[in-house]
């Protein structure tokens, strides 16, 4: 079942969801959903004389990279066709019979601008900022500026606790990140399997 405005809140005030930190919460918090806020650390991809990156080479993946920062006031300017990774203001805590997916928000949409490209689960038990990733489909740049509400997440009741949430007995590999984080896939396990 998702989670009502009431519920969100609910959650949040018996402090077992955490969301924070959460300044205006009368803007935030939509009828079932909690707006995120776009931080201001960024990862750009590199144009390098790389050819191809290998998801299983985890250091390649890191080199292709650069994080900028932009402070709340001033704008990153998303240009057609880009492709960053950004982050949410907000750090979350989802306990472990909760999942929540992250949305854009329409009304970024409407300008082109597609938050998260694939990725949008954010698992029973995950603690940390929410890596976004940001695109630009339309033909006109477009100004973004941290603080603004970027995001929602959407909270959905698990018909039982997970057994084994993120951050527990697995390779939870981007658990309490900070800031944007780029894709760790080389340390899948199928990818280490054999190396020396
Ligand atoms: N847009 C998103 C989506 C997810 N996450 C965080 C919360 C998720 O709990 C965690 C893992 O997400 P996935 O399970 O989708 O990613 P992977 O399967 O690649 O990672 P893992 O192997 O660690 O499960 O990453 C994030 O920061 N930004």
């Amino acid at each position: 079942m998702i989670l009502s405005d009431r519920d969100i809140l609910r959650r949040m005030e018996e402090g077992d969801l955490v969301v924070d930190p959460v300044d205006d919460l009368n803007t935030q918090l939509q009828p079932a959903s909690l707006d995120l806020r776009l931080g201001e650390e960024f990862l750009e991809f590199q144009r390098t004389n790389i050819s191809c990156i290998h998801p299983n080479r985890e250091q390649e993946v890191g080199d292709y990279v650069r994080e900028t920062t932009v402070p709340e006031g001033e704008e990153f300017i998303l240009h057609p066709g880009d492709f960053v990774l950004g982050t949410t203001k907000e750090r979350v805590d989802i306990p472990d019979d909760l999942i929540a997916t992250v949305q854009g928000r329409s009304s970024l949409g409407r300008l082109a601008v597609v938050i998260h490209a694939t990725a949008g689960i954010v698992d029973p038990g995950y603690r940390g900022q929410i890596t976004l990733e940001l695109s630009n489909l339309g033909t006109a740049p477009v100004a973004l500026s941290p603080g603004m509400r970027v995001s929602q997440l959407i909270f959905t009741e698990l018909s039982s606790a997970a057994d084994r949430p993120y951050g527990v007995e697995r390779d939870s590999k981007y658990q309490g990140q900070s800031g944007p984080q780029a894709s760790r896939i080389g340390v899948d396990p199928e990818f280490s399997e054999g190396e020396e």
